[in-house]
C-alpha cells in the first residue's frame, strides 16, 4: 500500500532540521513527531527511516542529487531506499526518471572513500588504524541498521523460556554468540507491551554492552561503582549478575540520565542499585567511598564512533577537535574513578568508540601515571567470564568482525596493599558503612 503524499513534505520538513546538526537526530524526530500527532506508526516509521538513510548515505546522495540536490530530492532519494519507490505516491515524472537514474547506479564501482559516507577527518583515521581494506567492511556494516539485541534478566527468567515466550508474539529470536543472556532479533518489533518486558523479564541492550558489563565481574555481595551510568543499561546487568546481593552505586552528572534508570530498576526487580547524582568526577560523594571498592566501571563518555549503525548522525555532527577534549575527559574520569578501587580491585575502562586516541591511548597513559595499576589482559578476563572472543590484552568488539556496535574494553586491578603505592594525594580510607550510605542518598 502506497503512503500518502503529504508524508513526502514531513520527512522535507524534519529532514532539514536534522541536517543542521543542532541536536541528535533521534531527539528531533521524537520532538517533531509529538508536534504532529495526526502522523500513523507507519508514516512515522517511514519518516525515521528515510531520515535515517540520507544520514547513512549522505556522502552519495549528495552527489547523486547533483547541481539540484535540492532538500526535496534528499528526501526522496532517502524514501526510495528506506520503503522502496514503489511505496511513493505522488511524485511528478521527472522526480520519477531521476529516481529510477540513481536505481541504476552500480555502487560498487564509487571511489572507496565516497562509498565508505564518512567525514574525510574520520576517513583518513579509519585507515591510519585499520588500513584501506577493513575500514571498507567497516563502514559497509556502520552504513546498515543494526538488529535489536535483548538481554535475558536472568533474575526473573532464563534465555530458552524467553525464546518460547517469544515466539508466541510472535517474535523470532535467536541467542547471541557471546553473552550467554543475549537474544538477537532482526525486525523491530514494539516490545513495550509484552508482558515479559513489563515484567522486567528482558531489556534492550547491545550484546557488546551484555559482554563489557559482564567483563567486570561483579561478585554477590561485593561492593560495586558503575561510574558513568546513565540511564544504567550496563547497571542492570551489573546487579544482576550480583545476584540483588551487594551494593551496586550507579553514579552519573547527569540527573535526567539517572531519572531514566529508576523504572528501569523498578521492573527489573532490583534492589542492590543506588543511584546517585555527583557533580564530577572530584565529588566528594566519590571520595567518600575511596579505597573501598571491589570493582568499578568507567563507561565513559566518547564520540559514539561504534553506534553509527543506531547514530548515523553522529559522525556528521563530530570533529576532531571535539574528540581531542573528549579524551582529557576520559582520563580525567578514568582518574578519579581509580581512587575508589581497593587494593586487589578491579577497574573497567570502556567505550563505545572506534578510534584508538579514546581507547588504547587511554590505557596507555593511563598505566603510565598509575603504578599501582596492573593490566589484566583480555584473554584472561574472557577465561574466566567463560565469554568465547578471541582478543589480546584488551577488547576490541568490532561491528563487522562481531555483529555487536564497536566496543573497547580494558581490566586494571589494583596491586595488593604492600605491592601497591598509594597516590600521594589519596584520601585515607574510611572505616565503617556510614560514609557508604551517606554517598548514596
Ligand atoms: C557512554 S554513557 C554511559 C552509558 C551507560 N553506562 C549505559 O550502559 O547505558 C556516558 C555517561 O557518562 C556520563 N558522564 C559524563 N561526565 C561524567 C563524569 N565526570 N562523571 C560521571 N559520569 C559522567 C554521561 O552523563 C553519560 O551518561
Amino acid at each position: 500500500m502506497r503512503l500518502p503524499p503529504a508524508i513526502l513534505g514531513n520527512a522535507e520538513e524534519v529532514l532539514r532540521e536534522i541536517l543542521r546538526f543542532t541536536a541528535p537526530a533521534d531527539v528531533t524526530l521524537s520532538r517533531y513527531f509529538k508536534d504532529h500527532p495526526r502522523l500513523g506508526g507507519r508514516e512515522r516509521g517511514a519518516i525515521a527511516e528515510c531520515v535515517y538513510a540520507v544520514l547513512r548515505n549522505k556522502t552519495f546522495f549528495t552527489d547523486f542529487a547533483g547541481a539540484g540536490a535540492t532538500m526535496r530530492r534528499l528526501t526522496l532519494l532517502g524514501m526510495a531506499e528506506a520503503i522502496g519507490v514503489d511505496s511513493l505516491g505522488g511524485l511528478s515524472d521527472d522526480e520519477t526518471a531521476f529516481l529510477a537514474r540513481i536505481k541504476d547506479i552500480d555502487r560498487s564501482l564509487l571511489p572507496p572513500k565516497k562509498l565508505a559516507n564518512l567525514p574525510d577527518w574520520l576517513y583518513d583515521k579509519f585507515v591510519a588504524q585499520y588500513g584501506e581494506e577493513e575500514t571498507q567492511q567497516l563502514a559497509a556494516v556502520l552504513n546498515t541498521p543494526a538488529p535489536l539485541d535483548l538481554r535475558v534478566n536472568s533474575l526473573k527468567a532464563d534465555r530458552d523460556k524467553v525464546i518460547a515466550e517469544l515466539a508466541t508474539a510472535p517474535i523470532v529470536a535467536e541467542p547471541t554468540p557471546y553473552s550467554a543472556l543475549g537474544l538477537r532479533i532482526q525486525k523491530k518489533p514494539a516490545l513495550q507491551n509484552l508482558p515479559l518486558f513489563k515484567e522486567g523479564a528482558i531489556e534492550v541492550q547491545d550484546e557488546g554492552s551484555q559482554v563489557l558489563a559482564q567483563l567486570l565481574g561483579a561478585r554477590r555481595g561485593e561492593m560495586v561503582v558503575d561510574f558513568c551510568a546513565g540511564a544504567g543499561g550496563k547497571t542492570l546487568a551489573i546487579g544482576a549478575l550480583m545476584r540483588n546481593t551487594g551494593r551496586l552505586y550507579a553514579f552519573d552528572v547527569s540527573e535526567k540520565r539517572l531519572t531514566k534508570l529508576k523504572p528501569r530498576m523498578a521492573r527489573s526487580g532490583l534492589s542492590n542499585v543506588h543511584p546517585v547524582v555527583i557533580a564530577h568526577e572530584r565529588d566528594a560523594k566519590v571520595k567518600r567511598l575511596a579505597g573501598k571498592i571491589d570493582r568499578v566501571l568507567v563507561d565513559a563518555p566518547c564520540s559514539g564512533m561504534g553506534t553509527l549503525r543506531r547514530n548515523p548522525d553522529v559522525k556528521w555532527r563530530q570533529q576532531p577537535e571535539g574528540i581531542a577534549e573528549m579524551t582529557q575527559k576520559q582520563a580525567s574520569i578514568l582518574d578519579g574513578a581509580a581512587r575508589l578501587v581497593k587494593f586487589g580491585g578491579r577497574l573497567v575502562y570502556a567505550t563505545c568508540s572506534l578510534l584508538n586516541e579514546e581507547n588504547d591511548g587511554i590505557v596507555e597513559q593511563f598505566l603510565a601515571t598509575h603504578p599501582d595499576f596492573d593490566l589484566v589482559p583480555m584473554h584472561k578476563v574472557l577465561a574466566e567470564q567463560r565469554i568465547a572472543l578471541e582478543m589480546g590484552d584488551t577488547l576490541k568488539m568490532l561491528p563487522h568482525k562481531h555483529g555487536t556496535d564497536g566496543f573497547f574494553a580494558a581490566v586494571f586491578e589494583r596491586k595488593s596493599a604492600q605491592a601497591g603505592t598509594a597516590k600521594a594525594d589519596e584520601p585515607a580510607v574510611e572505616s565503617g558503612d556510614a560514609a557508604d550510605a551517606d554517598a548514596a542518598a
